[in-house]
């Protein structure tokens, strides 16, 4: 089957055979046509050319909503789920149980016990959710994919904003699944787990099937070859730098019951990690130190001057940048083009106008430096594919010219060639005698780019690790509090 958008096919003669009982990952360069790919099977767009056929039988587009019914569910990674509405609500929205058209608000919640143990879940169905965490909401769209029946669930990027052990116990659901039957389909850019959770996979590039294996007949290599048509020596790319004079200095910092005492320096020409578990922290420390969510105590200093930071415009005409975790949230402006979302924190002026040409030769050196696949820089972001809206935000902050910058799980989406690229990107960075700040869930990343690792846990510093100490245990232990940690 097809999908053509104006000026892009995004897939091309795709076909392809799902078992019952699989997990086939999908998996590829940004942009490759995973997500459209996935869209077109859940019906969620209708495909330009050719059709899916469900159990033997053709289904015909029937418009968003359809495939439900037909037994295909999708789990995006922007959940779908209606915050304000109870567990339950939101479980059966549509299609709730009952006779004669009449709720019953027992058989809604019995049932919705039922559905939650299928996805390890003991929460109350009458809880809102959006009182849940992200790991809860997750489980909570995969449950609502078992209350239709679905036969065929589509997981986009699931693990993306999970912990290491929210994410296995996600792959034990998935077994529970597909022993049911269930046919997954994964989309990741993650290796490690390709092979973990994976029966088949096939790799997607420029629209089209380049290759579908079974897991145990390729191996890492040959998987990278296929993703990105070229070898990956190094995914870690880091250099020997000279760690200098303290740059960034944070001492003190409070805010509300998210951040304690918080105290930390990073220095010219380093590369700090900060690991923790969703939920410790992290995050809120960059937003306060960016003025985000400015602190309530504390002091910041850059290069030795105190700095009065208010809001995100002190903290940028000071030399802060934050690329947030959350593209969509506050990343980016989706409907404007990528020069105009690669230049917003710093404008190329001329003659007090936006230098226009300046605009466009910055876009088109990040487009070409990053691979972000786009026809034209002028393009809309949103017509951008997840992993290229990300390497957007990513060119914004690197042509920033900010001395110190955090980045927050800037790796999210991208494909592993586009990684290697922005880990060079922050490497070069460090060498330039910036500050670079990395918060990543994601354990070998930190492990193989930082000088230095700070754990948080529940809003406090539990401890940092330098290079010679870093071992993936010693992280895990500080991040849970558990005892036995050598820091
Ligand atoms: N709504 C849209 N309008 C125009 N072009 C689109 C639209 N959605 C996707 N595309 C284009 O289709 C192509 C495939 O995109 P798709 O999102 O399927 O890629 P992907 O493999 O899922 O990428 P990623 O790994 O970055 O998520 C890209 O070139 C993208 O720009």
């Amino acid at each position: 089957m097809g999908k053509r958008f104006p000026g892009v096919v995004a897939v091309s003669g795709v076909s392809l055979r799902i078992d019952p009982g699989e997990v086939h990952v999908f998996a590829g360069e940004n942009g490759a046509g995973k997500s459209t790919l996935m869209k077109l099977i859940a019906q969620v767009e209708p495909p330009t050319s050719g059709t899916v056929a469900l159990g033997g039988r053709t289904a015909q587009y029937q418009g968003p909503g359809a495939a439900r019914k037909l037994g295909v569910a999708m789990v995006h990674q922007e959940f779908a789920l209606a915050p304000d509405l109870s567990v339950a609500e939101n479980l059966f929205i549509g299609h709730e149980p009952g006779r004669g058209g009449w709720i019953s608000r027992s058989a809604e919640r019995r049932a919705a016990r039922e559905l939650l143990a299928r996805v390890g879940l003991d929460v109350d169905p009458n809880r809102r959710v959006s009182t849940l965490p992200t790991a809860a909401q997750q489980r909570i769209e995969i449950a609502k994919a078992l209350a239709v029946q679905a036969g065929v669930l589509i997981l986009d990027e699931p693990t993306a904003s999970l912990t290491e052990r929210e994410a296995g116990e996600l792959f034990g659901i998935i077994r529970e699944l597909t022993a049911q039957g269930i046919a997954v389909l994964y989309i990741s850019h993650r290796l490690d787990e390709i092979f973990e959770v994976g029966d088949r996979v096939t790799v997607m590039r420029d629209g089209e099937v380049a290759g579908t294996h079974p897991v145990g007949e390729i191996d890492e290599t040959g998987l990278v070859r296929l993703m990105v048509g070229r070898e990956v020596d190094d995914l870690y790319p880091r250099s020997d730098r000279e760690v200098g004079r303290v740059r960034l200095q944070v001492d003190g910092l409070g805010r509300r019951e998210q951040l304690h005492d918080i105290s930390f320096e990073v220095r010219a020409g380093e590369i700090l990690g900060m690991a923790g578990l969703v939920g410790a922290g992290r995050t809120e420390l960059a937003r306060a130190v960016f003025g985000a969510e400015p602190p309530d105590s504390g002091s910041i200093a850059l290069d030795g001057r105190r700095l009065r930071i208010r809001d995100p415009a002190d903290a940028i005409s000071a030399g802060i940048g934050y690329l947030t975790e959350s593209r969509k949230a506050d990343g980016l402006a989706m409907q404007l083009g990528v020069d105009k979302n690669i230049t917003m924190a710093r404008l190329p002026m001329r003659a007090g106008l936006i230098d226009l040409r300046a605009e466009h030769r910055t876009a088109e050196r990040f487009r070409e430096r990053l691979g972000i696949r786009v026809p034209r820089v002028g393009r809309p972001v949103r017509m951008l594919s997840g992993g290229n809206q990300q390497k957007v935000v990513l060119a914004r902050w690197l042509e920033t010219g900010a001395e110190v910058l955090f980045f927050d799980e800037p790796g999210r989406g991208m494909d592993v060639g586009a990684k290697a690229e922005m880990f060079q990107q922050l490497d070069l960075l460090a060498g330039q005698g910036k500050a670079v700040v990395l918060i990543s869930s994601y354990l070998p990343e930190l492990l193989n780019m930082c000088d230095r690792i700070l754990v948080l846990r529940g809003g406090r510093i539990a401890g940092q690790l330098q290079r010679a100490e870093f071992s993936e245990e010693r992280v895990v232990a500080l991040a849970t509090g558990a005892k036995g940690n050598h820091a």
